[in-house]
């Protein structure tokens, strides 16, 4: 299949390489072009867990990506993902499949609602993570770290999980498991919370600009503290009825350690080289993506549920302090579909629907 990415950073670039090993066309599109360059004249290169070399087709436009290409993957950090939805949603075909690598937020809902105000109808697939991870490098290089065994995901609208399943499927392999609407999801993506306990753990590393191992840096305290995050993502997932993965079965599933400590997960996880490398930066996703789109909308999840998220509320407060911005403030998605006004009934119809109906509007 002719496969179109938004994005050419990390994962962009590592899941069109693993598209291509699968037999499949990618094409990337970097936004400002910039992360496209390389491209220009030499290959991508891909190694790591795999090796991979080929010339990636490329979009000039958000235009060009959607014509061109049968399915669409938005994988970018979702701090740009209501600007990029609003340039690809003109041009999106009815029936052309989305999948957002990772979810984040409602974003789901922002794009179903943006291709309807277009009478458009179209399957948005949202994962809890992403296919790959790793990182890319100088040049046109991209390491990938591994590739998961298992990827939560959903569809919207309900009426097309098995469609939405058999692609992504039939683009990466059995690698997937299918949950209960995007509310799931979105409890799925364990890395707002365990960003948390590393950013905050190491900020002055990232603030520094060390170059410092992530995974030795779990050391058994930071351990214990994404473990007792993880305990409030669970109770809300719970009081929803929602089945998620545990922060071990992520682990597990994802870097293929055997079960133990999150500490002693990431110890191994360091000890075999794919501990990976911590941000070098306080301008990190860690932060400025994963405050707003992913500890926001879980401290929002668990007032609805009566399940208060405090240790996550707590991490907004201190990064807000320690960065001077109002995190809770910048999820694009909370302010642009007005989700403060809606109750946990409206948000539960529209993780199935992918859309909102006005609360004073009766749903079907
Ligand atoms: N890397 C990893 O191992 C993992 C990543 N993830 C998630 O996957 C997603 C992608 O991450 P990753 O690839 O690492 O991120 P990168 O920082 O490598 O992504 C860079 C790409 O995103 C584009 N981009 C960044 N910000 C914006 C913006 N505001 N508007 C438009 N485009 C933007 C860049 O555009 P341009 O080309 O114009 O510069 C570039 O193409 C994120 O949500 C991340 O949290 C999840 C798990 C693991
Ligand atoms: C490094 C890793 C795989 C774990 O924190 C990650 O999730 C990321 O880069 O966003």
């Amino acid at each position: 299949m002719r496969i179109g990415i938004a994005g050419a950073g990390s994962i962009a670039c590592g899941t069109a390489a693993l598209l291509y090993r699968n037999k499949h066309l990618p094409t990337l599109w970097s936004p400002s072009g910039r992360s496209t360059t390389a491209f220009e004249t030499k290959p991508l290169q891909a190694h790591g867990v795999f090796e991979e070399e080929f010339m990636p087709a490329i979009a000039q436009s958000a235009q060009e990506l959607a014509e061109a290409n049968d399915a669409l993957i938005i994988a970018l950090p979702a701090t740009g993902h209501k600007q990029i939805m609003d340039a690809l949603a003109p041009h999106i075909r009815e029936g052309q499949h989305v999948i957002i690598s990772s979810h984040a937020s409602f974003g789901a809902v922002y794009l179903t609602q943006a291709l309807a105000a277009r009478g458009v109808s179209a399957p948005v697939t949202a994962w809890g993570t992403t296919i790959v991870s790793g990182r890319r490098e100088q040049g046109p290089r991209v390491r990938v770290n591994t590739i998961r065994n298992r990827v939560d995901l959903c569809t919207v609208p309900e009426a097309e999980t098995d469609h939405g399943l058999a692609l992504c499927k039939s683009l990466f392999g059995d690698r997937f498991m299918p949950r209960d609407g995007l509310l799931a999801i979105l409890l799925s993506n364990l890395n707002p919370q365990n960003h948390l306990g590393i950013a905050l753990c190491n900020i002055t590393r990232m603030e520094r600009g060390e170059d410092w191992s992530q995974g030795l840096n779990v050391t058994p305290k930071v351990g214990r503290l994404l473990e007792k995050l993880d305990l409030e993502r669970l109770a809300i997932a719970k009081a929803l009825d929602l089945k998620v993965k545990t922060i071990f079965e992520h682990f597990h599933q994802s870097f293929h350690v055997p079960v133990g400590s999150i500490s002693e997960m990431n110890q191994q996880m360091h000890t075999h080289g794919y501990g990976g490398l911590g941000p070098a930066t306080a301008d990190s996703r860690y932060v400025t993506e994963d405050v707003p789109y992913g500890l926001q909308v879980t401290v929002v999840l668990g007032r609805l549920v009566d399940r208060p998220a405090t240790l996550h509320e707590a991490g907004i407060r201190l990064f807000s302090a320690m960065y001077d911005r109002e995190f809770a403030l910048e999820n694009e998605f909370l302010h642009a579909l007005e989700l403060e006004s809606f109750s946990l009934c409206d948000l539960q119809h529209a993780s199935r629907t992918g859309v909102l109906h006005r609360p004073s509007t009766p749903q079907t």
